[in-house]
């Protein structure tokens, strides 16, 4: 049988449209037309304004949005429902908040055969560095400690795909910083395709080895291309700033001409 996590395996996004209708019939068109291919073992970072669709289409990866034009697939098999390949990160680290941090990850895995369920949980523990705390409440748990242990729900599995809906958007600067290199260090080790969505650019930068660019209403693709910086980055490098200042321009340069420019300038990373 062959390994997951050494199988090539990528995910395919091709002419997703979707359009939301409400009870008052207005529509709204979140995402029109999107095509991306996002690589095996690579962080990839899908950043756009408020509203230009980013969680729907996480949605879509994760297989809890299905009403959607064209197709996702992962590995070559089309994306139909929800499964234990793809883990998912929100904003929010939604643990239960009357369990403890080893029972929070134990419900996650309430359909692994329990002599599993230890080292697996050791394991996801471990990734994150928190050992130490499986027997804490969501209570005595700093933000950032939640957040961890929400990535170790996600991650004790071992899923072939990580999804994070801007997973460190309600963290202070420090904090989300911290975990921007937890999550490095995690995907170093475990090479696992990620895929993140934010608006923030800076992390988009400092994370991705590749970044799409949504617009707002409906969320197109502006751009998509690999981020060649060598790692660990600087956030202070001439180069990092270019980028970032290119990637500024995509947002506030009129669509016609946005969408003519799929490629950035690659400055010089040394
Ligand atoms: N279930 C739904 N029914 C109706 N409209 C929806 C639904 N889900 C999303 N939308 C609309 O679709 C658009 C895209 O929403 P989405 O949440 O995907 O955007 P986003 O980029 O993740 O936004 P944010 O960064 O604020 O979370 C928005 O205009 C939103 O109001």
């Amino acid at each position: 049988m062959s390994d997951p996590h050494t199988t090539p395996f990528g995910i395919s996004l091709r002419h997703i449209g979707v359009t939301f209708e409400s009870r008052e019939r207005s529509r709204v068109q979140a995402l029109q037309d999107v095509s991306l291919d996002l690589a095996a073992g690579e962080v990839s970072c899908i950043i756009g304004a408020s509203g230009c669709g980013k969680s729907t289409l996480l949605r879509i990866l994760a297989g809890l949005e299905t009403r959607h034009a064209g197709q996702a697939s992962l590995d070559g098999q089309p994306i139909g429902q929800p499964g234990l390949d793809r883990g998912i990160v929100f904003q929010d680290h939604r643990l239960v908040p009357w369990m403890t941090v080893r029972q929070n990850l134990e419900l996650a895995l309430h359909r692994a055969l329990p002599q599993e369920r230890g080292n697996a949980i050791a394991n996801a523990l471990a990734l994150v560095g928190l050992q130490a705390f499986e027997s804490a409440y969501p209570y005595q748990l700093s933000g950032g400690m939640a957040q961890r242990v929400a990535i170790a729900r996600a991650l004790v599995h071992r899923p072939r795909v990580l999804l994070m809906d801007e997973p460190f958007g309600a963290l202070d600067a420090l904090t989300r910083i911290q975990l921007q290199d937890a999550l490095l260090r995690i995907h170093e080790r475990e090479r696992i395709t990620t895929v993140l969505v934010t608006h923030d650019i800076e992390e988009a930068l400092y994370l991705g080895d590749r970044i799409a660019v949504l617009s707002s209403h409906p969320g197109r693709v502006i751009a998509a291309f690999p981020i060649e910086l060598p790692r660990p980055r600087d956030r202070a490098h001439p180069a990092f700033a270019a980028i970032r200042a290119d990637i500024y321009q995509r947002f506030f340069t009129p669509r016609a001409e946005a969408a003519t420019a799929t490629v950035p300038p690659t400055p010089a990373s040394s």
